[in-house]
């Protein structure tokens, strides 16, 4: 491609010195992989500086460089106002604007978006879809798996990927939209065809200002629904009405919006929900029809998370019994309320549960559930939203009747430091709780302890099999450190 296609796309021609002639063979963000031909787009990172490695790029075969401070590089530079947001449109460009050429579903809020869209892969595939997901857990192309760096990754490697799909055939992309990318303009230029909107609670406060700026950041999916290059494909927004946040969701788009709830009337609605250690019951009604749904899911957040999938489903027209077949299929997400031994004398469930919402939705339907007392195993990152620190302990103290916190992911912060923000909320003349910095010890602790018909919930790592700390990973996994200490106390 032309040097001079990429400048007249994204509109910088007063800015510009180039030679008409030079060829763009790649776009790279990282110095270290530039080749010859490539054009380097110089990012400012939270940790280092792109325009610092200006002359890597150079030496390492750079024909042009795109920036937005004030450079002297001996290559055709084009200056933006921002690096960032001209990389998700050059990318878009450069791979044949590849997101208005499959459909594209985007699924946004603070919880619930992982769980949807592996309901949402479910229910394409088995609808002959071939599905590709970007998430938190990984990417996947059909049934190939992939790991990534972030739950929403960087502009050129999402143009990127989604020109690989087509390639590979596949039908519709499903990907989670994390606040952070659409801030930062992972996503601009991506033309969605559906946006889903889960709820909004307190999470990110270390990067965003306030829960305002949060959700100014989530309504950008909405703003951008139907800006996109070719308007061929119908476009719906998907929005959770029982959240507060809706309303101002539903104003972010001219689009067409199909509601869905328990206790507002919505286009999508659960009632006759019946809650149940083994799964879950509810009628669906919706505009094609009521229907009565037995999923093995537990919890009504999950409801929420499987009538946000058939709102989505029903867009996409699929029919109502399809959807049904797969909801009721579908036997759970990895580390989304996953038990360690089904079946056991007591219960080990392991869950992500990192926010005060998730974890009060998930001990609120524990507390439904269990049958005799409940432990919870929890922690808070290191490096990450501080203030949700006393909320997450105040709400394990008040759902758990054993409440152990530990460590998870200390990152570059002191673990008994992080539990001291944690417990220093708690009320000084309450019941008693634990404090254990060693994960694997906190986990051993509550097994122990346990008797028949006990629940133990581990909350915060879910799919991780990793801790963080300092910089390095290291391998640990809820479940296999659950699994050792129940094998070892049967023996
Ligand atoms: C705060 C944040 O989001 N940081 C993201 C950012 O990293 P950064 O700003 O630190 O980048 P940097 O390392 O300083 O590098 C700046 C630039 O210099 C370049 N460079 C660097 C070195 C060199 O030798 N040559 C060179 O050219 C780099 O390639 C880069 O372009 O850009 C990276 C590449 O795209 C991201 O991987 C990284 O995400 C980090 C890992 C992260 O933890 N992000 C979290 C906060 C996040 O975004 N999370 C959300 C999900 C949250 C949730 O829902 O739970 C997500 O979507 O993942
Ligand atoms: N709809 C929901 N409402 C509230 N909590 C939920 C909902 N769905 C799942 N949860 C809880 O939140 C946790 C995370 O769920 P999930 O991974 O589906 O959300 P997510 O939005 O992808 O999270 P993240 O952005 O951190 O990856 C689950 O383990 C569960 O405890």
């Amino acid at each position: 491609m032309h040097l001079k296609d990429i400048v007249s796309f994204i509109s910088v021609s007063n800015n510009v010195s180039y030679d008409d002639n030079i060829e763009v063979t790649s776009i790279e963000t990282d110095s270290r992989k530039v080749k010859k031909g490539s054009l380097f787009v110089a990012i400012s990172g939270f940790t280092v500086d792109g325009h610092d490695f200006i002359d890597d790029a150079i030496n390492n075969g750079a024909v042009a460089v795109m920036v937005e401070k004030e450079v002297q590089a001996e290559v055709a530079t084009i200056k933006v106002s921002d690096t960032k947001r001209a990389l998700a449109m050059t990318s878009a460009m450069f791979y044949g604007n590849p997101t208005s050429k499959v459909p594209m579903i985007g699924i946004t809020g603070t919880n619930g978006k992982t769980t949807i869209t592996y309901l949402l892969e479910r229910i394409f595939n088995r609808y002959h879809k071939k599905t590709g997901i970007f998430g938190t857990i990984q990417m996947k192309i059909g049934e190939e798996s992939f790991p990534i760096q972030n739950t929403t990754p960087d502009a050129l490697f999402l143009q990127r990927k989604i020109a690989e799909m087509i390639q590979q055939d596949v039908d519709q992309v499903i990907m989670e939209v994390s606040s952070h990318a659409l801030d930062m303009g992972r996503v601009f230029g991506c033309d969605y065809d559906i946006a889903v909107f889960t709820n909004l609670s307190q999470d990110h406060l270390d990067y965003h200002d306030s829960m305002e700026d949060y959700l100014r950041a989530k309504s950008l999916l909405f703003a951008q629904l139907g800006n996109g290059y070719q308007e061929n494909n119908k476009k719906a927004a998907v929005i959770n009405v029982d959240d507060p946040s809706s309303t101002l969701l539903m104003k972010s788009t001219a689009q067409h919006v199909i509601t869905y709830g328990c206790h507002t009337t919505a286009d999508v609605m659960a009632e006759n929900i019946q809650l149940a250690a083994n799964g879950t019951k509810f009628t669906l009604k919706t505009i094609l029809g009521t229907t009565e749904i037995h999923s093995k899911l537990i919890g009504k957040f999950n409801v929420y998370n499987m009538l946000a999938s058939v709102a989505v489903a029903i867009a996409s027209d699929i029919p109502l019994v399809d959807i049904k077949e797969s909801l009721e299929s579908i036997e759970g997400v990895k580390g989304r309320f996953e038990s360690v031994i089904p079946d056991h004398k007591y219960s080990v469930i392991v869950d992500y549960a990192h926010t005060p919402d998730s974890l009060e939705n998930v001990l609120q339907t524990i507390q439904e559930i269990a049958e005799r007392n409940i432990y919870v195993v929890v922690g808070c990152g290191g490096d990450r939203d501080k203030t949700k620190r006393p909320l997450m302990a105040q709400i394990a103290h008040k759902y758990a009747d054993y409440p152990i916190f530990t460590s998870d992911n200390p990152r570059t912060e002191d673990p008994e430091a992080i539990l001291k923000d944690m417990t220093d909320g708690l009320p000084s003349d309450s019941k008693q709780y634990e404090v254990i910095a060693d994960r694997r010890q906190a986990i051993r602790y509550a097994i122990q302890r346990a008797e028949e018909k006990d629940v133990i919930l581990i909350a915060g790592k879910g799919h991780e099999t990793y801790q963080q700390i300092g910089h390095k990973k290291y391998d640990f996994d809820d479940r296999e450190v659950a699994l050792e200490v129940m094998r070892e106390r049967e023996n």
